[in-house]
């Protein structure tokens, strides 16, 4: 599994091995599950993007008041251009506890839309083993980065709902060669929203590329069986900019090639948080680290800059009200129920 963001600059990624961390038994059991959970999933994304195009637009996202689901390519965008891509968005299980009167940021979460059965069996069990598996991952790590920032390992912990009343999300992606899109945007320069993400690259390309401390693109060739991690913009804005939200985008690949196949998981926080009410307090040495990392470069991505002011629910939805524009108006015919700054 890797990583990216380290101390000084980069201009590859570093590589972090997981395994190396076990302690105990049980972890390497767990590893392979997961690793047999990854298998799975990846043999399903050609079958589902190659499904006949009513079967994907009956689990289109303009159901879903929770956005989970099916998104043809050409209508999401960023930072106003289109992305080059075909998506299903899906989540852990959860239902909706949302009543009128309480925030419209509170119906984001809830349950998703899974292919039919009949359509490509064991896809829900697949993917769902595949979040669990995931899931659990992405609390270790929150764990392991407590520690690293110099906090007590449960130190993240209060951005958490208990763990049956959260909920993380995560997609399959396709990106069509250039021979067939309209641009080579695959997804514009953008940061994640909460705490973390695991990318998965699932199959044999290059595209992805995040900018490093000094605003350069910097390639994120897949390894078999890693995931990149992402730093959300959330977890840059709990540790004080210690830790600089990865600013990243991908390139549709080139003309003659075939798709390119991902499978991120984003890892969410808690929805009713004001961040700014939560100020951590990290030893000196800690946030000294700041200091030697030097004067930043910009970066290309804008989004998610809301974090110290909105309830964190409401930075989400804002996110998915400009990136889906044509879903918003099928979810909430009277008028959109957010404007965020625009991005
Ligand atoms: O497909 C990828 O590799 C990246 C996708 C991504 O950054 C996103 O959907 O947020
Ligand atoms: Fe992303």
């Amino acid at each position: 599994m890797s990583s990216v963001g380290q101390g000084s600059n980069f201009t590859s990624i570093p590589i972090l091995n997981y395994t190396l961390l076990s302690s105990s038994e049980t972890r390497p059991v767990f590893i392979k599950q997961l690793r047999n959970a990854l298998i799975n999933v990846i043999a399903f994304l050609p079958k589902f993007f190659g499904l006949p195009q009513e079967r994907k637009d009956a689990l289109r996202m303009a159901n879903s008041p929770h956005f989970l689901g099916y998104s043809r390519l050409g209508v999401e965008m960023t930072k106003g251009a289109v992305d080059q891509r075909e998506q299903l968005d899906f989540a852990t299980p959860l239902e909706n506890t949302w009543k009128l009167g309480e925030p419209e940021y509170l119906r984001l979460w809830g349950p998703s839309q899974w292919p039919a059965e009949e359509d490509l069996p064991g896809f829900k069990a697949a993917f769902l083993r595949y979040l669990k598996a995931v899931e659990s991952l992405s609390y270790e790590f929150v764990g392991l980065l407590a520690e690293s920032l110099g906090l007590p390992p449960d130190g993240l912990a209060q951005f958490f709902d208990a763990r049956e009343r959260m909920q993380h999300r995560a997609k399959i992606v396709k990106y069509p060669t250039r021979d067939t899109v309209a641009s080579g945007q695959g997804v514009g320069p953008h940061f994640d929203a909460g705490f973390l993400t695991f990318l998965l690259q699932a199959s044999d390309h290059p595209g992805l590329q995040v900018q490093n401390l000094s605003g350069e693109w910097i390639d994120v060739p897949p390894r078999p069986y890693t995931f990149v991690v992402n730093i959300g913009k959330a977890l840059e804005s709990v540790t004080q900019g210690l830790a600089r939200a990865t600013s990243h985008r991908v390139l549709a690949p080139a003309a003659g090639t075939s798709p390119r196949y991902s499978i991120p998981f984003f890892q969410n926080i808690a929805q009713n948080l004001r961040l700014s009410e939560h100020v951590l307090q990290f030893p000196a040495e800690v946030l000294e680290l700041k200091g030697v990392r030097g004067q930043l470069g910009q970066t290309d991505s804008v989004n998610f800059t809301e974090y110290e002011s909105l309830p964190s629910g409401e930075v989400t939805l804002i996110n998915r009200v400009k990136a889906l524009p044509r879903s918003v108006q099928t979810i909430f015919p009277y008028g959109l129920p957010v404007h965020g700054t625009a991005y």
